[in-house]
């Protein structure tokens, strides 16, 4: 098994965490191993995200990886602060030569065939399903994973906790990503129920 379909087959879903304050790093990434998700996306939106992730780094169990990374600069910049996987909302050249090059876990996103057909070029098969509502949602998958039954997939984007189920019943499917296990200002505690929820879901 790869590193990356490791990762996703960690937790039925990946936390994208969009932080502005490195205090909060510590007692979230805490919260969410606890209730049972270890692999936590750490989004570069926020000027804290490099912090946050060094942090999060520190907390026993806590698999963490960068999300939002867009280019060879931020990949340098999430690895060198310890990020252990990368995610991209899409898929350029540049970006996939570079991650492939670093050997790190690599998750891009994925919206058409194109995309799917260029990253295969690359020697890629774990692809997001970015914006995974947006974009058709599961008829849209399913659609698209036809053709390429070699391919696994974590859909992201507009996905709850009430249509989680839904996606991760689809065959290709082994995690999905979404930001609803840490809303804004919940409490670690809410966050350790939330996350305890999701780590339960069937897939
Ligand atoms: O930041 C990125 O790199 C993204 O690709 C976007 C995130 O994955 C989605 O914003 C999460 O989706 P929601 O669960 O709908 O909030």
């Amino acid at each position: 098994m790869s590193a990356i379909e490791k990762i996703m087959r960690t937790a039925p879903v990946i936390p994208v965490l969009v932080i502005d304050d490195v205090a909060d790093a510590r007692p979230i990434a805490q919260a969410l191993v606890a209730g049972g998700l270890k692999v936590l996306e750490v989004t570069l939106r926020t000027p804290a995200a490099l912090d946050v992730i060094r942090r999060m780094n520190l907390v026993p169990g806590a698999i963490v990886g960068a999300g939002t990374v867009t280019n060879k600069e931020e990949l340098e910049a999430a690895l060198s602060a310890g990020a252990e996987f990368i995610v991209s909302p899409g898929l350029t050249e540049p970006l996939g030569r570079a991650a492939i090059r670093a050997g790190v876990p690599f998750l891009p996103g994925i919206a058409n065939a194109g995309d799917i057909m260029r990253g295969m070029d690359m020697g890629l098969h774990h692809f997001k399903f970015f914006p995974a509502t947006a974009a058709g949602g599961i008829p849209a998958l399913k659609a698209l994973a036809a053709p390429f039954h070699q391919c696994k997939f974590c859909p992201t984007g507009g996905i709850t906790e009430a249509t989680a189920p839904d996606w991760l019943a689809v065959d290709p499917v082994l995690c999905v990503g979404g930001s609803w296990v840490v809303p804004k200002g919940a409490s670690p505690a809410e966050i350790e129920v939330l996350a305890r929820q999701a780590a339960d879901l069937p897939r």
